[in-house]
């Protein structure tokens, strides 16, 4: 089944309703955003979700395989299993979306805001994964003139723990609405487990996840009305690409 990220989420009703619709991951923006999540807002998000969890252990460490202990082949398939083991325990995870900060900072508000993974959406380099002292999502902007294999060779097995695929927008890193070409997706889907994100909306992304079957999908603005979150659209895209994957 295709797991679902709802990201940009800044207040806990709505962190609420994104875990009690079905999502996997709920994303809090610290990059540079509109959608930043003001500490106030984050502490009552993490723990209105810390309290839907108590009944389960938290997974503070998601146990996927360190480096060096599995082929380069396993790598990724082996992340996706400790994160898919680590949901039956603790549904959603949190994930913390960075841009252009230092490693420290990404660290210590990981460890404060006892994020499950780290989401890296700045370009950021090896050593920077390297880092990191969660899980990591590295995102991966997919530019105008790319094909699958200018994609492929920027994905590393060894450091990350999955590769989040976002449209590149100039004078932006993410949450701008807007889609790729997902052929080019398909390809890449087909070697590792991806996240899917950029321009999907509750009306495309059944055909998304019939096109790519992508591991996960992540929105932001199509599941907005105006500048807020709106629940409704939550649930509907929640519905529509966990229907899909059940369809294909
Ligand atoms: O969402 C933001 O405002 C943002 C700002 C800076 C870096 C990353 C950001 N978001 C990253 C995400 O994971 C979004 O969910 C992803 O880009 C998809 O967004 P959308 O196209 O709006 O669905």
């Amino acid at each position: 089944m295709t797991l679902v990220k709802i990201c940009g989420i800044r207040d806990a009703a709505t962190a609420i309703a994104a875990a009690e619709a079905g999502a996997d991951f709920i994303g809090l923006v610290f990059a540079e955003s509109r959608r930043q999540v003001t500490p106030q807002a984050c502490h009552d998000i993490v723990e209105a979700l810390a309290e839907r969890r108590r009944l389960a252990p938290p997974p503070a460490d998601l146990g996927g395989p360190a480096r060096g202990e599995v082929s380069a082949r396993s790598w990724f398939p082996a992340w996706a299993d400790a994160i898919e083991l680590a949901l039956a325990r603790a549904r959603p995870l949190l994930v913390g979306v960075f841009a252009r900060m230092t490693p420290a900072e990404v660290n210590d508000i990981a460890e404060a805001a006892r994020l499950d993974l780290v989401q890296l959406s700045g370009g950021e380099d090896d050593a920077f994964v390297r880092a990191v002292q969660r899980p990591v999502l590295r995102t991966i902007h997919v530019r105008d003139g790319d094909d699958a294999a200018d994609i492929t060779e920027r994905i590393i097995p060894g450091l990350a723990a999955a590769t989040l695929l976002d449209t590149a927008v100039p004078g932006a890193l993410g949450g701008t609405g807007t889609a790729f070409d997902w052929t080019l997706a398909e390809d890449v889907a087909a070697r590792f487990p991806v996240v899917l994100a950029g321009g999907l909306t509750p009306e495309n992304v059944g055909e998304a996840v019939r096109t790519v079957r992508p591991w996960a999908v992540d929105v932001s603005s199509g599941v907005e009305t105006g500048a807020a979150k709106d629940p409704e659209k939550i649930r509907a895209f929640i519905r529509a690409a966990k229907g899909a994957s059940r369809d294909r």
